[in-house]
């Protein structure tokens, strides 16, 4: 029987949850951190500060009628910050979302390395993948168009999504035309990744390594965020 003992924890998911580890990965700027808040606490953080080792943001769907753990695996882009960290992202992992900035051209060709680092962590081709560029509510700023970003997906056998972590409804100066929210991209992720995968009951503990410590002192409050930094960086 559940009681109020401190070891069973509240805040453990009920059994049978399946829980989808998404990690979210490109270069320090480009809006990783904006994007995760936005989905899991639903809007735009007044100010973020460079990610140091992950930070982890959680948010439970509904998908039909099977209720499913989403959890976003924001990490740092600075390499500085992510060196030691870097294999614990990619232990059991079910999508990969790449970002770049639409309005920072160098984003974009940084891209193959990200690609390339997920290979050398033996990442499956199985495992799905999206590109997602960000920013597009800078219209005036874009420096990398839909259709050179869409041969590079195409290239890549992943589907692109142009989007707003700022303004996600494409309203207000400016604003994309054909935007995607990131609401609908993460919930598509999502249902592919319900379509294909088996029961996965992995809980965060388990997923740290003895480099690994829980920081306290980053948690923003109320957004369901929990930071994790490497102890030695
Ligand atoms: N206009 C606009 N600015 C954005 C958007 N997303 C993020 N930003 C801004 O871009 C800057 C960097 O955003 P972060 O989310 O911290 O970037 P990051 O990818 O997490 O960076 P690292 O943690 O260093 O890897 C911040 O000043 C954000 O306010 C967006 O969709 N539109
Ligand atoms: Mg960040």
């Amino acid at each position: 029987m559940a009681t109020s003992s401190g070891l069973s924890g509240s805040s453990l998911p009920p059994p049978r949850t399946r829980i989808f580890k998404i990690i979210v990965i490109g270069d320090s700027g480009v809006g990783k951190t904006c994007l995760t808040y936005r989905f899991c606490a639903g809007k735009f953080p007044e100010k973020t500060e460079a990610t140091i080792g992950v930070d982890f943001r959680e948010r439970l769907v509904e998908i039909d009628g099977e209720k499913i753990k989403i959890q976003l695996w924001d990490t740092a882009g600075q390499e500085r910050f992510r060196k030691s960290m870097v294999q614990h992202y990619y232990r059991n992992v079910h999508a990969v979302m790449f970002v770049y900035d639409v309005t920072n051209a160098a984003s974009f060709h940084s891209l193959p390395g990200w690609i390339e680092e997920c290979k050398q962590h033996a990442l499956g081709t199985e495992v799905p993948r999206i590109l997602v560029g960000n920013k597009c509510d800078l219209q005036d700023s874009i420096q990398t168009g839909t259709d050179v970003a869409q041969q590079f997906a195409d290239a890549h056998s992943m589907p692109l999504f142009e989007t707003s972590a700022k303004n996600p409804n494409g309203q207000g100066d400016g604003s994309c035309h054909n935007s995607d929210h990131v609401e609908a991209i993460l919930m598509t992720v999502a249902h592919k990744l319900k379509s294909q995968k088996p029961l996965v009951l992995s809980q965060l503990p388990e997923e740290s390594g003895a480099a690994v410590t829980l920081s306290e002192g980053r948690n923003d409050g109320g957004d369901g965020t929990k930071s994790w930094s490497c102890s030695s960086c």
